[in-house]
């Protein structure tokens, strides 16, 4: 074993890669010869990024090129009373962020639930997704193939299922485009987001295809899964869970809570969520589900850069007798307890918080009763922030509590 000083001499020279390190000395080592390496060559000072308190090594599976830790605060909103088939019981939301106001506010609109008696909350479908494009000579044999797809469902599952002992396939929907076909998997990961066994099941069910049609893959994912990026197919079909959770506020507790009205929030999410958005063309018809969605998924160890289909979000406001009807839906919320960033120590540690870490019993109930939180979580953030920008205050509020 080398230490740190050697290695990033033995990178200077030449002799090593930067990610090598660890082939040579502990994680630790490397990523301090990498931090020596690094403020030699630019000057920047990071103790700081060097300063974290748990083994190196939990971090392998998770990074690549290790420095050190990224540290975003946290802090947490509720107790937030959730009823539904997948959560029951009142939750602290953990939620990491470095925008000022935004615990505040979802703790405000928790306190609100709290007052209204609680948000049901319900988890619609599960299905992560993942689509290969496949390249044909044309349109006549791309038909062809699509139908043989449709027709030979059970050999694609037998050949994807055989990588996992936890994932189903649930759908393969063909979908020609010229002389493309796409395919898009649909698989029950259950407690896991599912898209590494989604990505390797997938290929395996690819593999089927090429062998016993004419077409060749051209790439396991053909974007109509849709990762990562803005998506009508998600906002309309669904990826990860589906989740839907709801409230009604009484009048008093809206004056009381908002200083505001249940009909000027109405207004507010009219013309804002909904023409507003339909204006702008957007994915969201939302206030900031994104915002929710975000903070949660980094204190959570989810996948952050899918808070893209998480914030595919459509609130709906309607003024009834018992108060306001509030409800938030998030068609494509990518969630899971096991697998990806859930294993790293603070991240564990905050799923713990919800009594949510690990696999659940049945396989899938951690991952719904963990979607059933964030959406009640969203509409705690959604109601707080249409109470806000009803009762004129959020400016005021971030001008408090955000700079
Ligand atoms: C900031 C508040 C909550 C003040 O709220 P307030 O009503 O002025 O203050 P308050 O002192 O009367 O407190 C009310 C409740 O808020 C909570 N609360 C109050 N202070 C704290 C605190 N320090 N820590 C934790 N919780 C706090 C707490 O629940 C408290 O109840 P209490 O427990 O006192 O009975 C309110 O003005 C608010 O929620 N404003 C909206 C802010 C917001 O939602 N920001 C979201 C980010 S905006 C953005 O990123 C997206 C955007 C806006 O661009 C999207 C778009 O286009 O719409
Ligand atoms: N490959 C890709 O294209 C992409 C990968 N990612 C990354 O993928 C990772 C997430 O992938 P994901 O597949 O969720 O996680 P992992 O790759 O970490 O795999 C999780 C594994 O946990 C096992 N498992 C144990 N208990 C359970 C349970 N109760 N429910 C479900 N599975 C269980 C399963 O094994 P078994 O299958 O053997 O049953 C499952 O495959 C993240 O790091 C993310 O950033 C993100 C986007 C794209």
């Amino acid at each position: 074993m080398t230490d740190a000083e050697t290695l990033a001499e033995r990178v200077k020279a030449g002799d090593l890669r930067l990610y090598e390190l660890e082939a040579h000395a502990d994680a630790d080592t490397a990523a301090a010869a990498r931090r020596q390496l690094l403020a030699e060559e630019v000057g920047a000072d990071l103790e700081t990024v060097g300063d974290y308190s748990f083994p190196t090594d939990r971090a392998d599976p998770n990074i690549e090129n290790m420095i050190g830790v990224a540290q975003i605060p946290m802090g947490v909103a509720g107790p937030l009373p959730v009823d539904g088939e997948a959560a029951g019981g009142s939750f602290y939301l953990p939620l990491a962020t470095t925008e000022g106001a935004l615990v505040a506010s979802v703790n405000r609109g928790a306190d609100a639930i709290r007052a209204a008696g609680g948000a049901n909350a319900t988890v619609l479908q599960r299905g992560m997704t993942r689509a290969p494009v496949f390249e044909t000579s044309g349109v006549r044999e791309a038909a062809a193939v699509a139908d043989w797809i449709r027709a030979s469902r059970d050999r694609l599952a037998a050949a994807a299922e055989a990588t996992t002992s936890h994932g189903e396939l649930r759908e393969a929907t063909p979908y020609v485009v010229g002389d493309s076909v796409f395919v898009r998997f649909v698989y029950d990961t259950k407690d896991a987001m599912g898209m590494n066994m989604a990505t390797i099941a997938t290929r395996e069910a690819a593999e089927v295809i090429e062998a016993e049609t004419p077409v060749s893959l051209v790439a396991v994912s053909g974007n109509l899964c849709t990762d990562k990026k803005p998506a009508g197919i998600n906002a309309i079909e669904g990826r990860g869970r589906s989740v839907a959770a709801d409230a009604v506020v009484p009048a008093d507790v809206i004056e009381d809570r908002f200083g505001t009205s249940p009909d000027a929030i109405a207004e507010v999410n009219t013309r804002k969520n909904l023409i507003g958005s339909a204006k702008a063309a957007s994915l969201g018809f939302n206030a900031h589900a994104a915002n929710v969605v975000g903070a949660a998924f980094l204190a959570l160890g989810q996948d952050v850069a899918q808070v893209v289909e998480g914030a595919h979000a459509i609130t709906s406001v309607e003024v009834r007798d018992a108060g306001l009807y509030v409800s938030v839906t998030l068609p494509a919320l990518a969630v899971g307890t096991v697998g990806g960033g859930t294993g790293l120590p603070t991240q564990s540690e905050a799923l713990e918080l919800l009594g949510l870490a690990g696999g659940g019993d049945p396989p899938g109930t951690n991952g719904d009763a963990l979607a059933a939180v964030l959406a009640a979580g969203a509409l705690a953030g959604e109601l707080s922030l249409l109470g806000a920008l009803a009762g004129r205050h959020l400016a005021s509020a971030h001008a408090e509590h955000g700079r």
